[in-house]
């Protein structure tokens, strides 16, 4: 099963998620050749940033939206760079958060698990019902293939619908995540994880631990780390021995380079960095836990 898989990349190479999140505004003078498509930017860029950190990085996500922007080339871009992560070995996440239902999710569920945009894990919205979910349920039993549904995103609006009290004073999210429990134990795998994940806010702290407790069969996907203030060891409690999670950093790595004065020069080296010290942050978070 795929999260097998992905529990032994973590075992072996940490729990650092690279996020594809690509703009052009991220790509360094040196890569913009004048006469070069935005496909081969964005791709030429990412595919950069992939062999810099292959070899430690458990899993890649790439966030759609960066390249529905720039329409059919962005879109070009997006299919390479799924393809090279996925011929090189690694494991990727389309990060598609689609939450529609019926004959409409049969199709979300066909287009990114299937043809030009294959992937191996996507993330869904079940806030619109858990209806929503069962039409990606086929390809978790028979293709391989995971989701990790959002539970507790890392933003502050998080708080304007997840932390809602419901059946007398629960919090929605959790009523949210019993159900996902409930669904995700008939997709376990050998690792003690199921291929049906959470998505959980490296952001906000207090309740990490009694979610870590309640979902206890579920791998989470923890976005938050970096840009939006998340610290190794925050993310650490959202982890078990070490696994039992990702954490996505985006522009934390692949703007890092940044920072730096001969950061177009060395890009490589400052991405692979970026990434190696997140990957000892967090297992120094993990260790005093
Ligand atoms: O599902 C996600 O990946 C996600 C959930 C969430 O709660 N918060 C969140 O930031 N994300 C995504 O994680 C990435 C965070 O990017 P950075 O803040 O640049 O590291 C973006 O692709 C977001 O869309």
């Amino acid at each position: 099963m795929i999260i097998d898989r992905l529990y032994g990349e973590v075992k072996n190479k940490g729990n650092v998620c690279v996020g594809l999140d690509t703009c052009l505004d991220y790509v360094p003078d040196n890569m913009m050749d004048r006469n070069a498509s935005v496909e081969d930017i964005l791709f030429e860029f990412n595919k950069r940033v992939i062999d810099a950190t292959i070899d430690i990085v458990p899993c890649y996500k790439v966030q759609i939206a960066f390249y529905e922007a720039y329409g059919l080339k962005g879109m070009s871009a997006y299919k390479k760079t799924l393809e090279y992560i996925r011929n090189n070995g690694s494991i990727v996440i389309a990060d598609i958060k689609r939450g529609d239902i019926s004959s409409t999710a049969q199709m979300y569920a066909k287009a990114h698990f299937e043809g030009d945009f294959e992937s191996d894990i996507i993330t869904l919205n079940p806030y619109m019902g858990f209806d929503s979910i069962i039409p990606y349920l086929d390809y978790v039993e028979k293709k391989d293939k995971g989701l990790f549904i959002l539970l507790r995103t890392s933003n502050g609006g998080a708080k304007d619908i997840q932390y809602l009290n419901v059946n007398g004073n629960e919090k929605l999210y959790n009523h949210v995540g019993d159900k996902l429990k409930e669904i995700a134990l008939k997709y376990m795998g050998r690792c003690g994880y199921s291929s049906i994940g959470a998505v959980v806010g490296g952001t906000h702290l207090e309740e990490a631990e009694e979610i870590r407790n309640r979902l206890d069969n579920m791998f989470f996907l923890i976005p938050g780390y970096g840009a939006q203030g998340g610290k190794g060891s925050d993310v650490a409690h959202y982890l078990k021995n070490g696994n039992g999670g990702v954490v996505n950093s985006s522009r934390g790595i692949i703007t890092a380079y940044k920072k730096y004065e001969d950061g177009i020069e060395k890009f490589d080296e400052y991405i692979r960095k970026a990434a190696l010290n997140m990957k000892e942050d967090i297992s120094s978070g993990s260790k005093v836990l």
